[in-house]
């Protein structure tokens, strides 16, 4: 069951909604419908779901309607029609005490400009949350605590938040949502008002802290490298229409469209496409237990190339064998591909190794580099090839020309 799921949701701000929403299904344009009817679309037909444990970015310019959607998980803001499931429950069909609280246990916010109380505490900031379930200070601070300490204010409890910078403040904010220990998170611009260097530290703790709590955390930025550093899947909003949902590395390689394009062009792609979307999977591998001299010839002659890896029987990945030792282990009737098995002079690299990390390591541009897993199991081969033609943005059959004359 995914975390949120949400089906045909439209969101109409204006009195005459329900003849906007008319208009909207009729397929009419959301400045007309502007026109006609004086009604706002900031919301328009998005479905989707969001699963537990995924950092899930909704990042669009300013007024796409970023906010007004996430607003929609809890009832801040009433859709006009659809249907939006949080943990498997309608909360289109909550009566108030369920929403209260699915606000007060099931879901916290982050906002921009953290939205904390000026004259009290850090730590009575931070149990605010509990306090408003009716935990007992003597119950609730302990826990405010504990959570002050992992977003690294320990010490700062007694302070006004008044007194603190806005990178801490943004941790309190944080300590705040999440001292209620809820299942979802969401975070409005929560970092965009911070110094571009805290900021960047707080995208870097925001991805360590997951790591450990596992949250569900929809994080609305209109930043796309913000959106790229921590989603595990981004959705891109235009005029509060969904125009693609997709991991970092397909925004980057796929863009649904020229809206998407024109977001992605500037960004360094050598930094974020990986390993794994370059490296190619059908790799012709021999295994040592199986296969010997004649096996690899003729695979190397099927797929065209001059050399080969080898895993053994589990698929743990051994070395490469090349043409010129095949065709000599071949004549001097051996049989064993151990015998002519290059091994340790390529290192392995695993799939989520940046492109651009990726060229250095290259020792000799005919042996691709393994892509292996945790457990040295090989998943791909990179070929230097691709990965010149992605880090330089030059075009791949090119490079294999200049590269067959022998040149860079
Ligand atoms: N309460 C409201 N009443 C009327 N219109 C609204 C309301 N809230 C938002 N809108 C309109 O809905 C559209 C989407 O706004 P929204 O704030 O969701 O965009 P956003 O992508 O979050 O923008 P920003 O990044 O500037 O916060 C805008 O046209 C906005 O003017």
């Amino acid at each position: 069951m995914s975390k949120i799921e949400v089906k045909d949701l439209n969101l109409i701000f204006g009195a005459k909604r329900k003849q906007a929403l008319e208009l909207v299904q009729k397929g009419v344009s959301k400045d007309e419908v502007l026109e006609k009817t004086k009604c706002t679309v900031a919301v328009k037909d998005a479905t989707f779901s969001i699963e537990q444990g995924e950092i899930f970015v909704v990042m669009g310019l300013s007024g796409s309607g970023k906010s007004s959607l996430i607003r929609c998980f809890n009832r801040l803001n009433n859709p006009t029609s659809g249907s939006i499931l949080v943990n498997g429950k309608d909360v289109m069909k909550m009566s108030d005490d369920d929403l209260r609280q699915l606000r007060r246990t099931e879901m916290s916010m982050v906002f921009q400009h953290f939205g904390l109380l000026p004259h009290r505490s850090v730590i009575a900031n931070t149990a605010f949350g509990l306090e408003i379930q009716g935990v007992p200070e003597s119950e609730s601070y302990v826990k405010a605590k504990e959570m002050l300490k992992t977003v690294g204010l320990e010490g700062y409890e007694e302070m006004m938040t008044g007194q603190l910078s806005g990178g801490m403040q943004q941790r309190v904010g944080l300590a705040r949502a999440l001292t209620t220990n809820p299942e979802i998170l969401l975070m409005d611009e929560a970092f965009s008002a911070l110094d571009p260097l805290i900021r960047t530290n707080m995208q870097d703790e925001l991805i360590q802290l997951q790591e450990k709590l596992k949250k569900t955390i929809v994080f609305i930025t209109h930043d796309l490298d913000e959106a790229l550093k921590l989603g595990d899947r981004i959705a891109i909003l235009k005029d509060g229409v969904i125009v693609q949902i997709g991991t970092p590395e397909e925004i980057l390689v796929k863009p649904a469209d020229d809206y998407v394009r024109a977001f992605v062009e500037n960004v360094d792609r050598s930094m974020i496409v990986t390993a794994s979307s370059l490296m190619f999977k059908d790799t012709g591998k021999l295994t040592i237990e199986k296969d010997g001299p004649a096996i690899a010839l003729r695979r190397m002659r099927d797929m065209g190339v001059n050399r080969l890896p080898v895993v053994n029987k589990n698929n743990k990945f051994l070395g490469f064998v090349m043409d010129d030792g095949v065709v000599k282990l071949k004549k001097d009737g051996g049989k064993d591909l151990n015998e002519i098995l290059i091994s340790d002079v390529m290192p392995t690299v695993s799939p989520d190794t940046p492109a651009a990390d990726l060229l250095p390591l290259f020792i000799d541009k005919q042996l691709p580099l393994p892509v292996v897993d945790d457990e040295g199991k090989l998943l791909g081969v990179a070929v230097h090839s691709s990965v010149i033609a992605e880090v330089t943005g030059r075009d791949k059959d090119e490079i294999i020309e200049i590269q067959k004359s022998g040149g860079n």
